[in-house]
Formats: C-alpha cells, sequence, structure tokens
C-alpha cells in the first residue's frame, strides 16, 4: 500500500554562526507498509517521526527518495491523482482542542471533509453525520455542540469520526493517544482497533509509548537521528531490538511492556495499558 523508497528530507533553521542550521530529519528511510496493517514508528523526540508522517500525507516534500501509495509517487501526481490522493490519506494529530475550530459546531467539523470531496446532499450529510457520531460511540446531541465542551478523549473522537467520514485507506495517527490519560488512552485504542477491522484501514502509528505499540501495531520501526535503525514484525519480541535507541525506549518501559504480553497473549480483545491496569 505503502512505499518509502531511500527517503531523505533536511530542513534549514535558525542561525548557526551567523548561518543557517541544517537540520538532516529523516535520512534514508526505506520501508513498506501492506494495507490493512498498522505499521508503529516509534523513536525518542526529534528523532523524525512526524516529518516521515508528514511526507505520506504531502505537508513535506521529499528531498531524495520517493514516497509511494498504491504505485503512485505521491509527490508527482497530477491534480486529479492528488485530489484522489487527499481522500484516500487522513492525519490525527496528539492535540485534538487545536486540530477543530472552535467556532463550529460538532457536526460541521465532521462533515468538513465530506463537503469538499464528496458530492452528498444536505440529508445525506446530515444522516452520515449521525451514522459517525455513532460508530465513535458519541450521541447524537453531540453533534450541537462546541469543542470546548468536550473532554480530550471526546474530542479525539470526533477528529477520528471526521477522519473516516470520507472513507480513506489511510489513517496517520501522529501521537493520538499521548495527550490523553491512561483509561481514555484505553477506550482510544479499542475504537480504533474496531475500526481498523471494520473499515480495513492502514494506519501509521506514530508513538513512543512502547506498551501502546505492543498491543496495537503490527510491525515497528526505530528511528534514531532520523534513520531506521531496528525494525521487528513481531512486536511481541520486543528483546529483538538490539540497537541502543531501541534499548532506551525498551528500559524506559520494561516492567509495564513484560505485563501488557502477558495479557495480550490470552485474548486480542484484552488490552493492557499501564501500571498493571487491564481493561477487557
Ligand atoms: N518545519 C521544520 N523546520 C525546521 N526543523 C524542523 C521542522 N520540522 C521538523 N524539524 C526538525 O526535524 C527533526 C525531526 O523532527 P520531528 O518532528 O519529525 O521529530 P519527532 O520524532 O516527531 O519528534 P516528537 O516526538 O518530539 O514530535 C527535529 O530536529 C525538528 O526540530
Amino acid at each position: 500500500m505503502i512505499e518509502f523508497v531511500n527517503v531523505s528530507k533536511q530542513f534549514r533553521d535558525g542561525k548557526w554562526w551567523g548561518q543557517k542550521k541544517t537540520i538532516q530529519a529523516v535520512r534514508q528511510v526505506s520501508l513498506q507498509i501492506k494495507a490493512g496493517t498498522c505499521f508503529a514508528l516509534v523513536g525518542e523526540s526529534g528523532s523524525g517521526k512526524s516529518t516521515l508522517g508528514n511526507l505520506l500525507i504531502g505537508l513535506e516534500k521529499p528531498d531524495q527518495g520517493q514516497v509511494l501509495f498504491q504505485d503512485i509517487n505521491l509527490h508527482e501526481a497530477g491534480p486529479e491523482q492528488r485530489q484522489r490522493l487527499r481522500r484516500d490519506m487522513q492525519i490525527v494529530f496528539q492535540d485534538p482542542y487545536s486540530a477543530v475550530n472552535p467556532r463550529m459546531k460538532i457536526k460541521d467539523v465532521i462533515a468538513e471533509p465530506m463537503r469538499v470531496h464528496l458530492e452528498y446532499s444536505a440529508g445525506e450529510i446530515k444522516e452520515r453525520v449521525k451514522q459517525l457520531l455513532e460508530e465513535v460511540g458519541l450521541s447524537e446531541d453531540a453533534g450541537e455542540q462546541y469543542s470546548h465542551q468536550f473532554s480530550g478523549g471526546q474530542l479525539q473522537r470526533v477528529t477520528i469520526a471526521r477522519a473516516i467520514s470520507i472513507r480513506p485507506k489511510v489513517i496517520i495517527l501522529d501521537e493520538v493517544i499521548n495527550s490523553l490519560d491512561v483509561l481514555v488512552q484505553v477506550s482510544i485504542m479499542k475504537l480504533l482497533k474496531h475500526l481498523q477491522r471494520n473499515l480495513n484501514l492502514t494506519y501509521l502509528f506514530i508513538c513512543h509509548d512502547l506498551h501502546a505499540v505492543k498491543l496495537f501495531a503490527d510491525e515497528v520501526a526505530v528511528l534514531d537521528k532520523g534513520e531506521i535503525v531496528d525494525y521487528t514484525n513481531d512486536v511481541t519480541r520486543f528483546d529483538q531490538l538490539k540497537h541502543p535507541a531501541s534499548r532506551r525506549l525498551i528500559e524506559a518501559e520494561l516492567p509495564i511492556v513484560t505485563q501488557a504480553s502477558e495479557v495480550h497473549k490470552q485474548t486480542d480483545e484484552e488490552y493492557v495499558v499501564t501500571k498493571g491496569l487491564y481493561v477487557s
């Protein structure tokens, strides 16, 4: 579904002895993401995770290499293909409050992509918004409210409803659970898992929380200073990740990850998130 082929991206930023400083945000990254799977990108802050997400959604252009979506080079696509790609790929960000216009009612927030991309009548949009609210676990009344009337978790459900409204194939989840408290993290992960199965979605899951990755992803790549330094397609075997950057992430999480793996083996439907907390 998605392929990064030797992708590099630099930024020129700030002043360094009178000259602009060059930051190598992504360095010769190659990876493949299969349809219907969840690929996790983990790494310390500044390792290049969000830049890779932005390259995929088209917010950034690579200096070198290619980003392919269903064999189409995203950065050489014509206007029609680009329009189609904008529909097929959606992104959900960490902070739902800054991702939603506070002056818009929630029903209009959710309807926005449909108005841009689909030729639905007003009646069809109204019906679809109702369905979407239900699909993400919100009541119909929620559509009449504004973002400040929602908790972070509820508003993240709204941004997820907006993302799935035009039936994309891929969703980039950029630290979507990081700003939420533990129980809410669990419920959002369960919702995302449910939607992935029902809608056959492909996820690029950007995260630095390894126990979430363990329970949520099919494959994981570790980024360090813009480079992929480790990879596994068995997220139950983090011991296979040997690079010092991976070890630092694992050592920070170890007691919880061990516990999570024990419960994960019991059934697919059980989720452990943190501090021994266990929700099914
Ligand atoms: N638009 C930009 N202009 C200048 N530098 C940038 C820009 N975007 C990212 N960078 C730099 O590129 C590097 C990688 O940033 P990126 O946001 O991709 O990392 P990250 O792994 O997602 O970090 P975090 O987990 O903190 O979000 C960092 O050094 C960052 O400061």
